[in-house]
């Protein structure tokens, strides 16, 4: 087919003025946040329901034209980018909220639902959604799930997946799919629901999920320490953790700080200037709960592993302190970062840092380094930053060189290669240093099974051949 009967046949299909095949969309519709590839699709489609997109992919079977999913486009592995004449099945008007029910805590969402509309939900009802990162304001249900998004609450809340009752799917072969039936109990074998979360749309697109609800924090408080020495920043962990449920335990580096200050109006915590910082955050329910926190800090600076602190005592002062953390991606995007999403148990943290940052130190020394990330979860994001003075594809091919040698620790340690962004295009080539030969062979035949002709967002997460 050509790339005009596809868009005719498409408008056939879907509403008046759903599909868009203008050069300035399929730009905008056929990327993410990364900018490593040309978009390249044939169209951009917006259905409007289940029914829709089971149409898209039935039409796209019968043809053999590749879709390509699509939410808030904040994915930072090119999960949802279109390099090669695909449709692009946009669901910014799948973006209802469409049934609550109080008493089960459970939202059912259309996928096109933002991050922060659920939230607010939850919040207009009493209740929470405690997934959080900064792209809250524009990611999308759909995407979160399908990238299993982590965040910055990982360490309490767990990841995307946890909070999943139930899925709509529509797989690639064209079935819909109701998963678990928002049930909290049943065991009555595989649980499909489970491979679709994290599946980036390859074996078919969530259409709709029920969500579960928790009762809303109580008196978050933030404390940021500055430390001297990563080793303490697992030292500080124990300490806190043996009598106070965190929610978060994030850390940044003197560098990644100084980032947020140049771009944005954000103060630093405290005058001492420390190497590396920790963002504590927890339930001041009582005094009782402020008092332990300032006994174990006190302990923390006496054993010397801290060097200075700060604990917030507003939520205003408490949601500075997060833009300390927040605010890192976003001001360093400017400089072309690339990007590393690793992750290894929380215990061995120090030490692979370590042997990392010896790696790219070594490898890189003109480059800017920054560290910082979730490391209560033991995931760590690697920036490395261009050099103003050199072309993008000169500095993303010396970075792949050290990839090697980063991934080769990773693999030493027993880590993972993505901890949260998900593999898309940009991490499929090194799967082989987190999952066997023999894992990615069961990963094949499970495509296999739900997607046949291999339509659905192709070449990501592994090659078919
Ligand atoms: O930009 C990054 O490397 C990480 C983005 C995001 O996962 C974060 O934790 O801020
Ligand atoms: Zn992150």
């Amino acid at each position: 087919m050509t790339p005009e009967q596809i868009v005719t046949e498409l408008k056939a299909l879907l509403d008046d003025g759903k599909v868009l095949d203008d050069p300035e969309n399929l730009d905008h519709y056929g990327r993410d946040w990364t900018k490593m590839h040309a978009p390249k699709p044939v169209a951009v489609v917006f259905p409007r329901s289940t029914e829709q997109v089971q149409a898209l992919v039935r039409f796209a079977n019968e043809h053999r034209v590749a879709l390509v999913p699509s939410g808030g486009r904040t994915g930072l592995s090119a999960g949802a980018v279109a390099t090669n004449g695909e449709v692009v099945v946009a669901f910014d008007y799948m973006n209802q909220v469409l049934d609550f029910s109080p008493s089960d805590r459970t939202v059912h969402c259309q996928a096109g639902v933002i991050t922060e509309q659920l939230q607010q939900f939850a919040e207009d009802n009493d209740l929470h959604y405690p997934v959080d990162f900064a792209s809250a304001g524009s990611s999308q249900l759909g995407g979160n799930l399908s990238t299993n998004a982590g965040g910055i609450k990982v360490i309490r809340y767990g990841m995307s997946r946890d909070w999943v009752a139930g899925l709509t799917v529509v797989t690639g072969k064209g079935d819909v799919l109701h998963l678990n039936r928002d049930l909290e109990k049943n065991n009555t074998g595989y649980d499909l629901r489970h491979l679709f979360i994290g599946a980036e749309g390859t074996l078919g697109f969530i259409t709709e999920a029920t969500m579960k609800l928790t009762r809303q924090p109580d008196h978050l408080t933030v404390l940021v320490l500055g430390l001297n020495d990563l080793t303490n920043t697992m030292d500080v962990l124990q300490t806190f953790q043996k009598q106070i449920d965190l929610t978060a335990y994030e850390f940044f580096s003197h560098e990644a700080m100084q980032h947020v200050q140049t771009h944005g109006s954000v103060q630093a915590p405290f005058e001492t200037e420390a190497p590396y910082y920790a963002l504590l955050e927890f339930e001041a329910v009582s005094d009782q709960v402020m008092d332990d926190a300032m006994t174990l800090f006190e302990q923390c600076m006496e054993n010397g592993w801290v060097m200075d602190g700060v604990i917030s005592q507003s939520e205003t002062q408490a949601h500075n302190l997060w833009q300390l953390r927040e605010r890192i991606s976003e001001s360093i995007a400017p400089r072309t970062p690339y990007k590393n999403d690793i992750s290894v148990i929380v215990s061995k943290v120090p030490e692979f840092l370590r042997e990392i940052d010896d790696v790219v130190t070594h490898h890189y020394p003109d480059f800017e380094i920054i560290w910082f990330g979730h490391i209560g979860d033991g995931n760590l994001h690697l920036n490395i930053l261009k050099p103003e003075d050199m072309s993008k594809d000169d500095f993303f091919g010396k970075c792949q060189q050290v990839n090697k040698w980063v991934f080769e620790i990773v693999e030493r340690y027993g880590g993972s290669v993505s901890a949260e962004h998900g593999v898309g295009l940009i991490k499929k080539d090194y799967l082989t240093y987190t999952r066997s030969p023999e894992e990615i062979a069961y990963l094949r035949g499970i495509k296999q099974v739900f997607d046949p002709n291999g339509i659905m967002n192709p070449g990501k997460v592994f090659d078919l051949d």
